[in-house]
């Protein structure tokens, strides 16, 4: 069976402009996927109501942050919507080197940069929303952010939209569980392409021998 063979894992990265759902679709995705773990990112924002410190991000200030840009303990940073962003380095290189899959929530910066340090590991999806007024009232009925910073994001919109094509896969987010179903297929398929399955080499040879 194909679960027995060794691979190296993946990281899984989802953009999309905010709101329109990604943190949703990463939720649902790794309550029903125990190979995939979620990269927590470290942020200078401060917590939404009901945000978990080290489920949802870590949050650290601004001279914190600086810190560990120069001990090198992101994998990626950015700016974006005027705090910065990070993925510690650490976690996912120890869960990348145990074989198992990681999630990532990060913009278009940070999908680029992570091709660009792993491109044959990364699979990246681009989520869309199904049309700019579902996305304001998204952004809106999550009542977590100001109405500045809703529009904020609503003006930021189409610069993350600018890098649709950057990405593998495309998936308009209309309802939440056609888009967990192809999210889904697009991890089911990339766990058995032919170059991530280490020891699919050495397995087919000692089936042959044994035939
Ligand atoms: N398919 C959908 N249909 C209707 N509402 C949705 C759908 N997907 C997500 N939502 C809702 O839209 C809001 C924004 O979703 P979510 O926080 O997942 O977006 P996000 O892309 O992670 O945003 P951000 O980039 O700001 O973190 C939430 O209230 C969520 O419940
Ligand atoms: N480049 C990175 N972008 C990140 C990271 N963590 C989150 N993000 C992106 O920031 C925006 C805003 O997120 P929010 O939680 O404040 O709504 C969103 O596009 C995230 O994908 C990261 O580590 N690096």
């Amino acid at each position: 069976m194909s679960e027995e063979i060794a691979r190296r894992g993946m990281m899984l990265v989802l953009s999309s402009p905010s709101g329109a759902g990604k943190t949703t679709l990463a939720r649902r995705l790794l309550e029903d996927d125990d190979g995939l773990e979620m990269s927590i990112s470290c942020t200078t924002r401060p917590p939404r109501p009901g945000e978990q410190e080290g489920r949802d991000y870590f949050f650290v200030d601004h001279d914190r942050f600086i810190e560990m840009q120069s001990q090198d303990a992101f994998l990626e940073w950015a700016v974006v919507f005027d705090n910065r962003y990070g993925t510690p380095r650490k976690p996912v290189e120890d869960a990348l080197s145990m074989g198992r899959d990681v999630l990532f929530d990060v913009d278009w910066q940070g999908a680029q940069k992570l091709r660009g340090n792993a491109a044959r590991d990364v699979v990246s999806v681009f989520v869309l929303p199904p049309s700019a007024r579902a996305l304001e009232e998204r952004l809106r009925q999550r009542a977590q952010d100001h109405e500045d910073v809703v529009k904020k994001r609503m003006q930021g919109a189409s610069n993350e939209i600018q890098h649709w094509e950057e990405y593998d896969y495309v998936i308009v987010n209309s309802d939440v569980e056609r888009s967990l179903a192809f999210l889904k297929a697009v991890l089911a398929a990339e766990r058995v392409r032919r170059d991530r399955q280490t020891g699919i080499d050495p397995f087919v040879k000692s089936l042959l021998a044994d035939l």
